[in-house]
């Protein structure tokens, strides 16, 4: 088989429990090679333990995991050749320098890994500061080490845990903008999120999983069509007249939500709705976007219903990626 289009991720009935707790129920996952493939689920929805099991950090107690073409056996010694990343957040020696703490992980790998050191720092902008102490580093700078450190081992899978978690928005900015770089250079990355913003701006798929299962597995593209309109949040010098104009304006959905009005529609229609206001007299005291129609679709595809089972929820991909 051509191994270029092989995928990077082949994973089948993966099933992980902790007692009582099951953290991952028979997830399947699939993630073509040079794809940014986004996990997105809410505290607690197993990504991580997804994760850790991908990296062979973790034995799945069911289900089966091909990482580049390979097994598990089939890696035998060199565990997990051509793939490296981070669960949870990198760890390195405080009291040593970003470099040193680099060389020292470059020895273990063996091989090739030290001559790249400079490159990895280059790539992740940390050249400049790699003389200084680990523990004198932001959150963001340790994030970039430890892409640095996974870049040592010329990975052609990265695996990343958040790896935006804890940054402020110049260290988001920066890590998405190497997330991207690392991508068109052709690293398949799988990354897990909170934030369906990141996702979006970075991921070509996109998993999202609830409670253990997966409940969305498909292209943004898919995602985005199976979106409901955004939600505004609107202030008026006349609510009831406001609703009355609404009953009558193409798209509008409103209904009172507190001291305001929760309004769903396209934009375009928005646009109408406002002017129809103007038209009759109500004044708009402020209208907010109170979800995009991803941000709504995630909201509804992994928020509880009340009345629900505590049972994890299935998880049969919807759309193999490529
Ligand atoms: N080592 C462990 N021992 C016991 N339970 C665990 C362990 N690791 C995870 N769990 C449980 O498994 C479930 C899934 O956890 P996991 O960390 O994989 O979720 P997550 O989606 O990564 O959440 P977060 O976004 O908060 O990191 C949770 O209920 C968690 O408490």
């Amino acid at each position: 088989m051509d191994q270029s289009f092989s995928p990077a991720i082949e994973a089948l009935g993966l099933t992980k429990r902790f007692e009582e707790t099951v953290a991952v129920a028979g997830v399947g996952l699939v993630v073509g090679p040079g794809r940014v493939h986004g996990m997105l689920g809410p505290n607690g929805a197993g990504k991580t333990t997804l994760l850790t099991m991908l990296m062979g950090l973790v034995r799945p107690d069911a289900g089966t995991i091909r990482i580049l073409g390979r097994t598990r056996d089939e890696f035998g010694a060199c565990m997990l050749d051509g793939v490296a990343g981070f669960v949870e957040s990198p760890r390195f020696y405080p009291y040593l320098s970003g470099r040193r703490n680099l060389a020292l992980l470059a020895e273990l790998d063996g091989g090739a890994a030290a001559s790249r050191i400079d490159e990895a720092l280059d790539l992740v902008d940390l050249r400049e500061q790699a003389g200084a102490k680990v523990g004198g580093y932001s959150v963001g700078m340790r994030q970039r080490l430890g892409i640095a450190a996974a870049l040592l081992r010329d990975p052609r899978l990265l695996i990343l845990d958040e790896p935006a978690s804890g940054l402020d928005p110049a260290g988001m900015r920066d890590m998405r903008a190497l997330v991207a770089r690392l991508a068109h250079d052709g690293t398949t990355v799988l990354l897990s999120s909170h934030d369906m913003a990141e996702v979006e701006e970075l991921c070509d798929n996109v998993t999202i999983m609830r409670r253990g299962g997966v409940v969305f597995d498909g292209s943004m593209g898919t995602l985005r069509q199976r979106a409901p309109d955004p939600a505004f949040r609107l202030a008026t010098s006349d609510d009831e007249r406001a609703l009355e104009v609404a009953r009558d304006a193409p798209g509008i959905a409103a209904a009172v939500a507190g001291d305001e009005l929760l309004v769903h529609a396209q934009r375009d229609n928005l646009d109408g709705y406002v002017i129809a206001l103007g038209r009759a007299d109500v004044a708009v005291r402020r209208l907010d976007l109170e979800s995009s129609p991803l941000e709504a679709l995630f909201f509804a595809l992994t928020e509880d219903e009340p009345e629900e089972s505590a049972e994890p929820a299935a998880s049969v991909p919807q759309e193999a990626t490529r």
